[in-house]
């Protein structure tokens, strides 16, 4: 078919290559070519359609000369660019083609006649048709949603506010009292796992994430403002562990701690208790030079704004006061930080608490001195750095090789639009779909329960969720494909649905090599959580130092219900989990011995006849639960036993 180029195009056919030039894109402005191009047009261009990306498509595309758009959905398809404000631009230029060409339709779907055919309009009707062409969408007719499972953040608290140095002023009162406010407290920082959710890429994006710091104490003994708060949230199922900590305040009280013992030494020396080498233990810690300056640090201070700065070195300052935390560090989380926010918080935790704002001139009046110039300045606040992983949290976590046709199962199951396309990992982020059992009426329909009429344990149930992963490839543990890094999300799963392709070759030995893959991961696991068993008795065994701080140990003994154990886990090992198989693809020709010879192995593995493909002994293999369910995904044919199966399974934990 020739180019045409004109205002609006007619086309009849299933490609169409839309030919931009580079001269124009620049008058293409990000919300004027998705709006117009998607209402304008009746059937779906997809990259159009893509609102998020589509001025860099359009850029990309215009590089490349030429953007070719799938269309079978309709065989009226007009473009208008009439509103597009570059149109005239487009129209005066002529620098828009339109090109249709016709495609063969077996080449295409080498499968199946799945969408209606624009010509003879063949193939389903009505909501079939719809249904159809939703469950095999077009490669670009999917939702974007960004991602991030796994990023580290940098915390910082709030530093305190400073003290002021103020004296009352008034009429007749010539040399009032000592009126300086004290310092505001600096902004905390706070965790809380929400529903709604879904995504660390917020937190990924931000990084660094500071509190307010506390404002400044003022005259006539006004306090100064605590600092702005900051509260993450997060999605649930996030794990929170912590990389490193700086706390300015811990560094204080070690050094004090130091002093004192060095103070006592002295004591013991002079009253002549100490033998020579407690003496030559003690004589290193700390030198005079250094006990002095911990005493009396004088960048600790503040002066009255009209002192000179002579007067530093002048001014005799009185001990510092002890170090001070703000009251709500009482309730920070022991560190190390280790949290695992599985479930929905009413509540925030607070993760690190501002820190305490300077005292005001009044709190340094004494006899000898009764008008004090000097304030403490605020403290230091710590910072935190922290690695969040989100491990999902769904019912069914669906494992397979690429390409087995997850991402349709998922479709076919919830509304999800996750992105579907005939080659190797398409998925490339985990998907969540949620399958409703009752059309969102609050009852639950009849094959919601179990086999004896039972429902789940909080109640009848009215829905489920079901995770997507990337595929797995035999070689995954060794980092090959995509890696393990996904399994992580089925590691919460309450069942494992191992999708297996039919029409590509021996099922049983797809099964075998996932499973293989899946223990692999497990064992990864088993040895991470080891060595984390052994990092966390080392640190026990710390606090159980008798030197410990007594304020440090109140901070120490607060945990959370939140406070991750390894071995307090109450979550199934993967192989001791429920699973079932979904043997897809099953409208494929020649593909019934294959699932005869998988059941087969099922039942022989559920009898005990053969191992556990996990290779445990006490993997989990209920005779009446454990099934292969064949299914076309594609075609939404035998999906309602998949969800019967899993809702029996879920239902019998
Ligand atoms: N005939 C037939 N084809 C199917 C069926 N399910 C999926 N397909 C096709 O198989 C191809 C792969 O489907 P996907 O759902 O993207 O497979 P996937 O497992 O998600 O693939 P990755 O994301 O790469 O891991 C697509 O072309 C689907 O149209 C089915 O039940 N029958
Ligand atoms: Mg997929």
């Amino acid at each position: 078919m020739s180019p045409s180029a004109s205002r609006s195009s007619r086309h009849v056919g299933n490609v169409l290559t839309l030919t931009l030039t580079p001269f124009l894109y620049p008058a293409l402005s990000k919300p004027t070519l998705s709006r117009h191009l998607v209402t304008a047009s009746t059937a779906s261009i997809s990259w159009q359609r893509s609102r998020g990306i589509s001025c860099l498509t359009a850029r990309r595309a215009s590089k490349q000369a030429d953007v070719a758009s799938t269309l079978g959905y309709s065989s009226n398809c007009s473009l208008n660019f009439r509103h597009i404000s570059s149109s005239a631009h487009i129209n005066q230029t002529n620098k828009l083609d339109a090109q249709a060409t016709e495609v063969d339709e077996e080449d295409y779907h080498k499968v199946l006649p799945r969408r209606v055919d624009p010509l003879s309009g063949d193939g389903p009707k009505g909501e079939d048709a719809t249904l159809v062409n939703r469950l095999d969408p077009l490669p670009d007719d999917y939702s974007r949603s960004l991602f991030t499972d796994r990023c580290s953040i940098t915390l910082h608290a709030g530093g305190g506010g400073h003290g002021c140095v103020s004296f009352l002023r008034e009429k007749y009162i010539a040399n009032g009292p000592a009126n300086g406010g004290d310092g505001g407290s600096g902004g905390n920082i706070y965790i809380q796992a929400v529903q709604g959710e879904t995504s660390l890429h917020k937190l990924a994006r931000r990084g660094i994430l500071k509190a307010g710091r506390g404002r400044n104490g003022r005259g006539k003994n006004k306090g100064g403002e605590r600092g702005e708060d900051v509260l993450l949230q997060v999605p649930v199922g996030t794990v929170v562990r912590e990389i490193s900590r700086y706390d300015p305040l811990a560094e204080e009280e070690e050094r004090r701690k130091l002093y004192l013992k060095t103070q006592k030494k002295n004591s013991s020396i002079l009253e002549g208790e100490e033998s020579e080498s407690e003496q030559r233990v003690h004589g290193s810690a700390l030198t005079d030079f250094e006990s002095q300056s911990i005493e009396f640090r004088r960048d600790k201070w503040l002066l009255h704004p009209a002192s000179a700065p002579s007067d530093f070195a002048t001014t005799e300052f009185p001990p510092l006061p002890r170090v001070r935390r703000s009251h709500l560090s009482m309730m920070q989380l022991p560190a190390p930080i280790s949290l695992d926010l599985s479930k929905p918080m009413e509540q925030p935790l607070l993760l690190a608490a501002g820190a305490a704002g300077g005292l005001g001139n009044p709190h340094f009046i004494s006899r000898s001195v009764p008008r004090p110039k000097y304030a403490t300045k605020g403290e230091p606040a710590m910072r935190l750095e922290l690695e969040l992983e989100l491990k999902l949290l769904a019912d069914v976590g669906l494992v397979g090789l690429p390409n087995a046709g997850k991402s349709t199962l998922l479709r076919s199951l919830s509304r999800s639009r996750t992105r579907v396309g005939n080659w190797a990992f398409t998925t490339l982020q985990p998907n969540i779909g949620t399958v409703v059992l009752d059309n969102y009426k609050g009852r639950p329909k009849l094959f919601g329960r179990d086999s004896q009429g039972r429902h789940g344990k909080d109640g009848p149930r009215t829905k489920f969720t079901i995770a997507d992963i990337p595929g797995l490839i035999p070689g995954a543990h060794q980092d090959r494909g995509l890696g393990l890094g996904f399994l992580r999300h089925i590691e919460r799963a309450g069942i494992l649905g191992f999708v297996v392709d039919l029409g590509a070759g021996d099922a049983v030995e797809s099964l075998k090599g996932l499973w293989r893959e899946v223990a692999a991961y497990e064992k990864l696991r088993a040895v991470a959580e080891e060595t984390q068993d052994e990092i966390s008795k080392a640190e026990l065994e710390l606090e159980l130092d008798p030197d410990h701080d007594a304020q440090h140990s109140t901070i120490q003994s607060y945990t959370s219900p939140f406070h991750l154990s390894p071995l307090a886990s109450d979550i199934l090992p993967i192989s001791a989990k429920p699973w079932l198989v979904v043997a897809t693809k099953a409208d494929l020709s020649e593909t019934q011995d294959n699932f005869v010879n998988l059941q087969r192995y099922l039942d022989a593995v559920a009898s005990g006849q053969e191992a556990h493909p996990s290779g445990k002994e006490d993997g989990w293999r209920d005779g009446a639960l454990l099934r292969a369910v064949p299914v076309s995904a594609i075609r939404a044919e035998g999906i309602e036993r998949i969800v019967d199966l899993a809702v029996d399974i879920l239902d019998s934990q």
